[in-house]
């Protein structure tokens, strides 16, 4: 399939988007390979973007079938949250039960899954539910969190494979959390999924409001597949960078921020399926880290079984943070310089051990003039890498490099506006990134009302102030980030 970002239809002959180029024909020598901004390299597909382009893989092999069916077993229970103030002991039985099975399971070789890396994004799925699952059902008495070898091997060891911290990530909830609701028909097999057209395969609450609570990602991904070929006409045109090309890259980024701007409904949209007393209080907790826990510690036990593996530091849980969409708008429109500046200020650095396959470092970051503008500590970090770097971390590998790709342009767009002196582009980039701005003020309506109204009225029936800080923070961090969009907006200084 042609990625090229189609002109659009019923276009008058004389109108110069459909005007021949002076120089079309052979590429010049040199011509940057842009082809590959979709290429199967970064596994980035041409219809569905960061989503894969056929549903994932639902269930592993017969080899692997024990997770599977503990999995099953889990959902089918419905644990409770071990910090639900209505757990009962039979609650308490019961997920003790499960996970006495699950430390019974033996330790299966993960060689088998190193042959695909479908079988290794469903291994890891499945593991890091397990883990999350196995984790937060243990009572609060527990002192510290034990993580069982039957765990901890084959989860390190695909995580290894996979180049991602052993922990769920919004691969594991969103990108590869989906099926079809209806099948498309046989004629069609490999076709995107119409965004009314999804559902998600593992839960941990079986409820709508938490399938929604990822679809609404999910959504999201699949409407902004258009901003990539957009991306990549407008860097065939930078190439380029004659008139016609900057009248061009004025129209491509009308169309950008027209994409951009259809995701805000479609975040808006999560109310609808999503109440937010549910999202906080029952489905989010599902997600914390071994980061969001300052008074226990995560153990892997089992590490000795394998020389190969480390003790693992990124930890933190799954967040649309680790969105490469998003990124990739940030780094392309080039606003990633100031939105990527966000540190965490407030906590130390927990101890870090040397980058590895389970470690992976996170991408490297040009030294920032820009001072920390914001706290956050629901998802923490290290003092010396921005949150939004870190989350570079968790994306799937190929997706890391296709941002690597996107940031290593020879010519970036913000440069080229700055220098065109050009106020129609100016108006076009600004319109791109105003809409990213909406976006973002959007998103902070949802933070407020999903993050910060639910933590309040919980201390408020507490009666006392809740441990940390609450939303504070995220509402704190998500503001400062869509300030920083703001700050993104070049003035005219004709
Ligand atoms: C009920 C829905 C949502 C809630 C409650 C929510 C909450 C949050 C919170 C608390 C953060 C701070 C970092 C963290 O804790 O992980 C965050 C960051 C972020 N979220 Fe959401 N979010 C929601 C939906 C979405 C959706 C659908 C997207 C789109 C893919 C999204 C994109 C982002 C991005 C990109 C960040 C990083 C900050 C930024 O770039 O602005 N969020 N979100």
């Amino acid at each position: 399939m042609d990625f090229l970002f189609p002109l659009p239809p019923n276009l008058p002959p004389e109108h110069f988007l459909a005007l021949p180029r002076p120089d079309h024909g052979q590429a010049a020598v040199g011509t940057p390979d842009t082809s590959t901004l979709a290429a199967h390299d970064f596994d980035v597909d041409t219809r569905t973007g960061f989503m894969p382009p056929q549903p994932p893989l639902v269930r592993l092999p017969e080899e692997w079938e024990p997770w599977e069916t503990i999995l099953d077993d889990a959902l089918a229970r419905r644990m409770k949250l071990a910090d639900k103030k209505d757990i009962t002991p039979d609650d308490e039985a019961r997920s003790e039960q499960w996970r006495a099975r699950v430390r019974e399971l033996p330790i299966i070789q993960t060689a088998g899954l190193t042959r695909s890396e479908i079988l290794l994004r469903r291994a890891h799925h499945v593991l890091a539910w397990l883990m999350h699952l196995y984790v937060h059902t243990l009572p609060r008495s527990t002192p510290d969190i034990r993580i069982p070898p039957p765990i901890t091997v084959p989860l390190l060891q695909v995580s290894a494979q996979l180049q991602l911290p052993p922990v769920l990530t919004y691969s594991d909830d969103v990108l590869y959390n989906w099926a079809y609701k209806v099948p498309p028909s046989p004629a069609f097999p490999v076709r995107p999924p119409a965004l009314d057209n999804l559902r998600c395969l593992t839960l941990f609450t079986g409820t709508r409001d938490e399938e929604e609570f990822y679809l609404a990602s999910a959504r999201i991904e699949l409407r902004g597949v258009e901003a990539l070929s957009l991306m990549r006409a407008i860097m065939d045109e930078a190439f380029l960078g004659d008139s016609t090309a900057i009248r061009r890259i004025t129209a491509y980024l009308h169309s950008l921020a027209r994409v951009i701007a259809d995701l805000t409904p479609i975040l808006a949209a999560v109310r609808e399926g999503c109440d937010p007393e549910v999202f906080y209080n029952d489905i989010r907790p599902w997600f914390k880290g071994a980061d969001s826990d300052a008074a226990r510690k995560w153990v892997f036990e089992g590490l000795e079984r394998d020389p190969t593996l480390q003790e693992p530091t990124e930890l933190s849980g799954p967040s649309a943070g680790q969105s490469s969409l998003i990124h990739a708008l940030d780094v392309f429109l080039g606003v990633d310089k100031n939105t990527h500046s966000n540190f965490l200020a407030e906590k130390p650095a927990p101890a870090s051990g040397p980058a590895s396959p389970a470690n992976p470092a996170p991408p490297a970051q040009a030294p920032s003039a820009a001072a920390p503008t914001t706290t956050f500590s629901s998802a923490p970090g290290t003092t010396s890498v921005p949150f939004l770097t870190r989350m570079q971390s968790y994306m799937p590998r190929h997706h890391r490099a296709f941002l690597r790709h996107l940031s290593a342009s020879p010519r970036p767009l913000r440069t080229l506006v700055e220098a065109a002196g050009d106020a129609p582009l100016l108006e076009a980039y600004n319109a791109a990134v105003t809409a990213l701005k909406v976006f973002r003020d959007a998103h902070v309506r949802i933070v407020a009302l999903y993050i910060l109204g639910p933590s309040k009225r919980a201390r408020g029936l507490m009666g006392q102030p809740e441990k940390g800080t609450g939303g504070t923070d995220a509402f704190k961090f998500v503001k400062g980030v869509r300030d920083q969009t703001a700050g993104a907006l070049l003035r005219n200084t004709e």
